[in-house]
């Protein structure tokens, strides 16, 4: 603090030296310095909320969706920003500090979206067209545009070339290269910014939203944030969002455009004024008001107990500058105002960039009207003050706004709402939501996964392939047969003759250094000798149920997150334990008396003929098989249904129950053959713990996976029903009562293909390479 005396500070009062010699400022007086502090922090809280959105872009190497275009209106408003508060003297030095720091995030933006849209992503690309190819031949260059083509037309590529039968393969297929939704995209108009949400007179804040990206547009959904907003695989979800989303729009749109016109309007009454009577450059000082950049204009006025001193910038004299620094003013505060209202509209809210550019406004505001509430000052930097505190109130309209929307229409708008009832869509978007965070985690521009299916002419194996054509980064790359070694996988399984893949080699002849992950779909007793000649670093998931890790993925899926080899679940045993394990768990059923009737599709038998399975067998019948000889699998082996016997399934079941309850469980078990060519249920007959309801079983299956995405626990009395799970990951489960007392009845269908076999070992495989469980997985079921 010195004494008065510095110049163009009043000499008799004491200023801070400092704030004189770097800010050009007076602060004379707690009031002052109080507002000092307030415009400080405004700064501060708006850097914060600026330098996560720039590390996120430097770390994902990408800016998401951000429209140059609509970064160049910032552009626009940073320059009025700066000007006005250059030109006006009744503006702080905090505010020119503040209209500084979003000119250089914005400029840094910029540079960013030019770099990482329109020069690291296309060179990004290309790479991985060639990583892609590099298996086998080199595609031919008609096949390599029209990979570009297909990917630059739908933001997700799926060309590549094949190779005729005898020709090494060449593997382009289904290449997930995560493409930015194409330019001109409603979403691409808007700025993922925190700025752009909560932004106030300065542009440029760190992103805390996400972007709305239909998943099928775009596969990746851009978001830099903790929060998410409607992005949805579920059609009934897509609808209902997208209807509220309309009529928010046109909403916001009428808003917006009122707010320009405002701004329009205040601009020109303040350029038909002529004049800024704020700053009384023309009449005799009446007032002393501390205000404005004092060393860059000479205006005293004096009024009771406050005084300022207003500095005029001596380059361009007092009558030089007029109104243009107010004009400017108002020019920014409508672009800042009419660009961000649609932002909000399709973005969501980070909490904690929400409270610092909340905090950040509000100090701005603070500043101002602590520093001075004399028209005089206040009227010159009404712009600035319109655009904060407008800023703030839509703020936290639309942060009520947003979240009464995402309950509404089931998406979660925060962590709290995270377990939102199970049933039907609102999970499904949340998890959906949850998955895209973490495919951009994953950088799925940069890191495919190269897949090899160890028998892809099974039933199993050409599953697996049918669900990985919507993977975002799972791209097969090599596919063993036995009998069909050589052949197209078309020419075995002609509805996948869309994807252009490899053709299948013998397991000897297939090049594993191509690959990151297997799928083993070998019948059981032939995987191991293989799987242990595999490359140590491959990540492994068997359907034939090998000695590993168990996969029953929603009940050992942090130990499968972990593993490199994974033995997948039969489907008998899936449908059986997703129930049992948690009722034995939880003590409110007996491990004795527990019966089960499972009846499964014929294609759980495989594709390989057998007399047991032509249609004149099984059509019109059903047939039970490997009755009473459920304890060894070696008992299997004598039983003239040998190639429909539950190899391991009893085994299976039995150490998974006896596993949850500590002590040996034994089941009767009958499967049944019935004429269906997918699909499986378990009837399964169980004691309760004396007290327990059926009720209370049902509540507690309920809890348990009222977070899962596939498995769910149907409302009371309605009957599951195979129809109703076919093609799908889903396992549909209910309980009922059973005729005699104390005792209950669950059901409990899958698809014997997909939750049952090659759907769950995606399941464990996504978990295994780190990608969102659900990621090619959330097929609605096929019905009729
Ligand atoms: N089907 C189902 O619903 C379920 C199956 N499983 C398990 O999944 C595994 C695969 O079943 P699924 O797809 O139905 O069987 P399939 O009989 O349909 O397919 C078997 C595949 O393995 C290949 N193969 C057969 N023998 C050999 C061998 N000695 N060496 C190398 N490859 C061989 C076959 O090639 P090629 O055709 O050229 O001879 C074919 O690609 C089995 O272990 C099964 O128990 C688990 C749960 C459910
Ligand atoms: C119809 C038919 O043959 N189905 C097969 C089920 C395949 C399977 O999943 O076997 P696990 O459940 O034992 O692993 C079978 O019974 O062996």
């Amino acid at each position: 603090m010195v004494s008065g005396g510095m110049a163009d500070c009043p000499v008799e009062k004491e200023c801070l030296e400092w704030v004189h010699r770097y800010l050009k400022d007076c602060i004379c007086s707690f009031r002052d310095e109080i507002s000092l502090g307030l415009g400080l922090l405004s700064v501060l809280s708006w850097g914060i909320a600026e330098v996560p959105q720039i590390i996120t872009n430097f770390r994902e190497k990408s800016t998401e969706g951000v429209s140059l275009a609509f970064l160049m209106t910032w552009v626009v408003g940073d320059i009025f920003n700066l000007t006005g508060c250059y030109l006006e003297p009744a503006t702080l030095p905090t505010q020119f500090i503040m209209a500084l720091l979003y000119t250089f995030t914005t400029i840094i933006l910029v540079l960013q979206t030019i770099y990482y849209d329109y020069i690291y992503t296309r060179r990004n690309s290309d790479e991985g067209y060639e990583k892609i190819a590099s298996v086998g031949e080199k595609p031919k260059t008609a096949d390599v545009d029209t990979v570009k083509k297909h990917s630059e037309q739908d933001n997700k590529t799926h060309e590549g070339g094949s190779s005729p039968s005898s020709s090494p393969p060449t593997t382009i297929i289904n290449v997930p290269i995560t493409r930015r939704a194409s330019r001109g995209s409603e979403s691409d108009v808007y700025y993922m910014s925190a700025r752009s949400l909560a932004s106030s007179h300065a542009p440029g804040i760190g992103s805390y939203m996400v972007g709305s990206r239909d998943r099928e547009s775009g596969g990746s959904s851009g978001n830099h944030s903790f929060l998410r907003t409607t992005v949805s695989s579920s059609p009934q979800h897509s609808s209902v969002s997208r209807s509220s989303a309309t009529q928010a729009g046109s909403l916001l749109r009428t808003a917006a455009s009122s707010v320009l016109l405002v701004g329009s309007v205040a601009m020109t009454s303040t350029v038909l004024s002529g004049a800024i009577p704020s700053t009384p450059h023309n009449g005799p000082a009446k007032y002393f008001v501390f205000t404005g950049r004092r060393l860059l204009q000479q205006i005293s006025v004096s009024h009771g107990r406050y005084s300022t001193h207003f500095p005029r910038r001596s380059f361009l004299g007092e009558e030089a500058v007029g109104p243009w620094g107010e004009i400017f003013g108002w020019c920014m505060a409508a672009i800042y105002m009419g660009g961000r209202l649609p932002q909000i509209h399709l973005n969501g809210l980070n909490p904690l960039m929400f409270v610092f550019a909340l905090v950040g406004n509000a100090t701005y505001v603070g500043s101002i009207l602590v520093r001075s509430i004399l028209w005089v000052t206040i009227k010159p930097n009404l712009p600035w003050l319109v655009d904060a505190a407008v800023c703030v109130l839509l703020d936290l309209f639309m942060w009520g706004g947003i979240n009464r929307a995402r309950y509404v229409s089931g998406v979660n708008a925060s962590p709290r709402c995270a377990s939102t009832t199970k049933q039907g869509v609102p999970l499904q978007v949340a998890s959906a939501l949850k998955d895209l965070q973490v495919v951009q985690d994953r950088k799925v521009k940069s890191e495919l996964v190269r897949i090899g299916v160890l028998g892809a002419s099974g039933y199993t194996g050409s599953e697996i392939v049918r669900l990985l054509a919507t993977h975002p980064a799972f791209a097969v790359t090599v596919m063993t047969a036995d009998r069909k070694a050589g052949q197209s996988l078309a020419s075995v399984f002609p509805h996948l003759i869309t994807q252009d893949l490899p053709n299948m080699v013998a397991v000897k002849d297939a090049d594993f250094s191509e690959v990151d992950a297997i799928f083993c779909c070998l019948p059981h007793g032939t995987t191991q000798e293989i799987i242990a000649s595999l490359p140590r670093s491959l990540k492994v998931v068997d359907l034939s149920a090998e000695e590993a890790v168990y996969g029953l993925t929603e009940l050992h899926r942090d130990e499968v997150r972990s593993a490199r080899l994974v033995a997948n679940p039969g489907c008998y045993p899936t449908t059986i334990q997703l129930p049992l394990v948690p009722l034995l768990q939880a003590g409110l059923i007996s491990k004795d008396g527990i019966i089960i009737d499972a009846k499964s599709g014929v294609s759980g038998a495989g594709r390989s003929a057998k007399e047991a399975n032509l249609y004149t067998e099984i059509a019109e019948g059903m047939k039970s098989y490997g009755i009473t000889n459920h304890r060894h699998v070696a008992s299997f082996t004598s039983f003239p249904l040998l190639i429909l016997a539950p190899h391991c399934a009893v085994p299976e079941i039995e150490q998974g129950l006896t596993q949850a309850v500590g002590s040996q469980v034994t089941i009767s078990f009958t499967p049944h053959l019935i004429p269906m060519s997918r699909g499986m249920q378990s009837t399964i007959y169980m004691q309760m713990v004396n007290g327990v309801t059926v009720d209370d079983l049902r509540a507690h299956l309920k809890s348990k996976f009222e977070d899962e995405e596939f498995v769910v626990v149907l409302p009371k009395g309605v009957v599951p029903c195979t129809a109703h799970v076919r093609g799908s990951n889903y396992c549909l489960l209910n309980v009922f009562e059973d005729r005699i007392p104390g005792r209950a009845i669950v059901v409990s269908v899958i698809d014997n293909l997909v939750k049952g076999a090659s759907g769950q070992a995606l399941q464990n495989m996504n978990l295994m390479m780190g990608w969102p469980e659900t990621s090619g997985l959330l097929q609605q079921p096929m019905f009729p």
